[in-house]
């Protein structure tokens, strides 16, 4: 549960003495405050007339303040807290002497003076029976301290109930807090039966005698409330728990003051030693500075841990003398009260959940729903449906189900119940992983990415049956997932929905004169001139995917999504290219119709004028030759014009046909270029997206061994490509692929040269490339 930080309280008590030093302690109305002045030069040692003062801000001065007050002062809001689920830890802390031990306990002897523990007591059985709405359960367990070691003071106690009988360790729990294991814990039912413990406790301290105390506490005690709580109203299986650490620390002493020798004096020591340890842990935990603070210094500090840094509401009580003999250790006092303030804890409520109880409340939750779902299932005539776990028959009967469904025996799966349907899921996943493993035994030793391709969920068991040694699904343009059985053919036309890209094209080849034929099947076919077609600037772009292929859900993209995908970044250049070169190639083929009109009408000029001519020179023959002067045959103005014409369009249908078989020869080229440029993007992108999306190249090898799949250019040949070339199409220029630039330099070289080549009087100029 999130808490806020806040700080300890720190309450200064004075206890009451007829000699109390006016002129050096004073405490201001507010009590809050206290004032303190002092001759001692603490720097040397020794005593001057100078006076230091210094002023403690405090969360209260509790000067001649009863027993009762200081309990509800001090105390109460604690114990209470405590009722709400907060830890809370109250501790007197001072000189030998200063009262700690009457602050806490009180004078057992009389009533009215029993300190914060019987107090705190009471209060908590009169909560207890305040709060019908609940049970509680309180328990108590008192520890001491004692020379570094631990020891249980109702360890004598019976019944209690103890983790270990032997030493006690302190030991950290999961969420921060400690406890100490071995220690007893005794459950209480009332005020008496827990006074009773506390005396019994408190009998079992160690007391000493020194010249400040006839009853000096030896060692630091942890008096501990533990306090459970549950509802009795709500059937909830949270439960809250508390505890309360009522702490009297020892005292510390000077060796010079209290005289102790021997035993006592040993005791001293381990007493201000552990204090000492107490002081580091709390300018640790003041300094925000600090990350570690050294808790298990000492016992002590280890033991109040979560008392000190943790989860709970801490209060301080600092005991002190109102003498002026002991002003220096009332300042020490006072300096470590000062300390204390700046430590903040985080008090949150300890809230669990009885497991018991959740599981009672579960079982119950899940009985009510499957009455309500019978009731349900009553009331809409779905009389015998059950949602209990299938017996082993039944499940054996959705696997025969789910099996003749697949192999495709039966047409649907009646849907029965909840479980059945889980069942009837759990079954299809059992047969796809049954194949995942048969492929992965097919294509043998085991493989970071081919485990990776496989790990990929296929959409439908059926695809992954169709991988597995068969011909994968024909995707549009020809694309195939899987291999391909050698008398599996490729038939390019499959595809039912063209792309969108193919539906352009096919809307303008409406609006032009293009021709529907097939890219594979288009040459240009010099015999045939005129019917030089534009198909060859059809792309070999994917056409639409199958749905079920586009819905798919971790599994490859479409393939023609990928496809421009790769177009527009991987192939980027190569379909530049591509594009460039159709765009010259388009040019070449407009060109080439210009050309074939230009024949075509010269030749038919040609006909025509010929035809003429031998109208003329037979109607002529009739009439006789005309001679000249010197009797050489002349030629009359009308039959030389048609033999000029002749001669002429003679020229005009050479030079017209001596650019057709130029330029033709260019369209063939780049006709060639363009099938080329085609082939290597369609190489490549299948090598990208069987390599990104499908199987590992080394896979790849393996698949590719095979008879091609349809569309599929072995990848050995695409690579090959250019070498392929050079030496089986008898190009007359050399094509370099080193890269895909010097592949276009050199396409734009040769250009230029055969455009050289030609006559510059010529009818047809080349267009200059970009
Ligand atoms: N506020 C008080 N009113 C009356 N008597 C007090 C008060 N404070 C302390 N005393 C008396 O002073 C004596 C010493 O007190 P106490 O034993 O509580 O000191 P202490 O701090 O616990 O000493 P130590 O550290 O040596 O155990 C006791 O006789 C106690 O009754």
């Amino acid at each position: 549960m999130s808490s806020q930080a806040s700080p300890v309280k720190v309450f200064i008590r004075i206890r009451p003495t007829a000699s109390f030093a006016h002129e050096l302690i004073e405490c201001p109305p507010d009590q809050q405050t206290l004032k303190v002045r002092s001759r001692k030069d603490s720097n040397k040692g020794k005593r001057n007339n100078q006076l230091s003062s210094w002023v403690f801000q405090l969360n209260g001065v509790l000067d001649n303040v009863s027993q009762e007050d200081t309990y509800d002062r001090v105390a109460r809001s604690v114990v209470l807290g405590a009722f709400a689920g907060y830890n809370g830890t109250i501790m007197c802390f001072g000189q030998t002497g200063a009262g700690k031990t009457y602050t806490m306990t009180g004078a057992a002897e009389t009533y009215k003076h029993r300190g914060i523990i019987p107090r705190a007591l009471q209060e908590v059985f009169q909560e207890v029976e305040h709060r019908a709405d609940h049970t509680f359960s309180v328990h108590l367990s008192f520890l001491e301290i004692y020379n570094e070691t631990m020891v249980d003071l109702l360890s004598s106690i019976k019944k209690g109930k103890s983790s270990n009988s032997g030493v006690l360790t302190v030991i950290e729990e999961p969420g921060g807090g400690v406890s100490v294991k071995g220690l007893s814990l005794h459950l209480v039912h009332n005020e008496e039966e827990a006074l009773n413990l506390l005396f019994e406790g408190e009998m079992n301290r160690i007391i000493g005698q020194h010249a400040l105390n006839k009853h000096s506490s030896r060692s630091h005690c942890i008096f501990t409330i533990h306090i459970e709580s549950r509802s009795r109203t709500l059937s909830d299986a949270k439960y809250i728990t508390s505890k309360l650490n009522l702490v009297d620390l020892a005292g510390s002493e000077r060796l010079g003051k209290t005289g102790s020798e021997g035993q006592v004096q040993m005791e001293a020591m381990y007493i201000n030693k552990s204090l000492s340890f107490l002081e580091q842990v709390i300018l640790a935990l003041a300094d925000s500075r600090r990350e570690h603070v050294p808790f298990r210094q000492s016992k002590l500090t280890h033991a109040l841990k979560d008392s000190l840094g943790g989860n709970c509401n801490t209060v301080l009580v600092a005991n002190i003398y109102g003498e002026a003999a002991q002003i220096e250790e009332t300042l020490s006092t006072l300096r470590f009260a000062t300390r204390m303030k700046c430590v903040q804890t985080k008090p949150s409520i300890n809230e669990h959940v009885d497991p018991v109880l959740q599981v009672r409340r579960l079982e119950k939750e899940i009985q009510f729903l499957k009455e309500e779902l019978s009731m349900c299932n009553t009331l809409t005539n779905r009389v015998g449906v059950s949602n209990e776990i299938l017996s082993e028959r039944q499940v054996e009967e959705v696997r025969s189900q789910v099996q003749r469904y697949l192999s495709g025996l039966l047409d649907e799966i009646p849907i029965v119940s909840i479980t059945q349907i889980q069942e009837v899921f759990a079954q299809f996943k059992k047969v796809v992983l049954e194949q995942q493993k048969k492929l992965r035994e097919q294509l043998g030793p085991r493989n970071p990415r081919v485990e990776k391709a496989m790990n990929t969920t296929p959409s439908t068991v059926a695809e992954v049956q169709g991988s597995v040694g068969a011909v994968g699904e024909v995707e549009s343009c020809g694309y195939g997932l899987g291999l391909a059985k050698s008398s599996q053919k490729h038939q390019r036309n499959v595809s039912p929905k063209p792309s969108k890209a193919r539906k352009d094209k096919q809307i303008s080849r409406k609006e032009g004169t293009v021709s529907q034929a097939p890219v594979e099947n288009t040459t240009v076919q010099a015999e045939q001139p005129l019917n030089i077609t534009e198909s060859d600037m059809t792309t070999h772009e994917p056409q639409q995917q199958a749905p079920e292929e586009q819905h798919r859900t971790d599994s490859p993209p479409p393939k023609t999504e990928a496809f421009e995908d790769f177009k527009a970044e991987r192939g980027s250049e190569i379909n530049r290219i591509l594009k460039e070169n159709k765009a010259v190639l388009s040019e070449r083929t407009t060109q080439l119709r210009i050309l074939t009109d230009v024949i075509n009408t010269t030749k038919r000029d040609l006909d025509y004028i010929t035809y003429e001519l031998r109208q003329f020179r037979e109607r002529k023959q009739g009439q006789g030759q005309f001679v000249s002067a010197e009797g050489e045959p002349v030629l009359e103005e009308a039959e030389l014009s048609l033999v000029m014409q002749l001669k002429e369009l003679k020229n005009r249908y050479r030079q017209a046909y001596e650019d057709f078989r130029s330029t033709k020869t260019e369209v063939s080229y780049c006709q060639h270029l363009v099938n080329q440029c085609r082939t290597r993007l369609l190489t490549e992108f299948e090598r990208w997206y069987n390599e990104s999306f499908l199987f590992p190249g080394d896979v790849l090898s393996v698949l590719e061994t095979g008879p091609v799949r349809p569309g599929h250019i072995p990848v050995d040949k695409a690579l090959t490509l250019m070498d392929d070339e050079e030496q089986s199409d008898g190009l007359p220029h050399k094509l370099h692929a080193d890269s895909t630039a010097s592949f276009y330099n050199a396409y734009n070289r040769t250009l230029k040269r055969v455009r050289h080549l030609h006559t510059p009087d010529t009818s047809f100029h080349y267009t200059a490339l970009k």
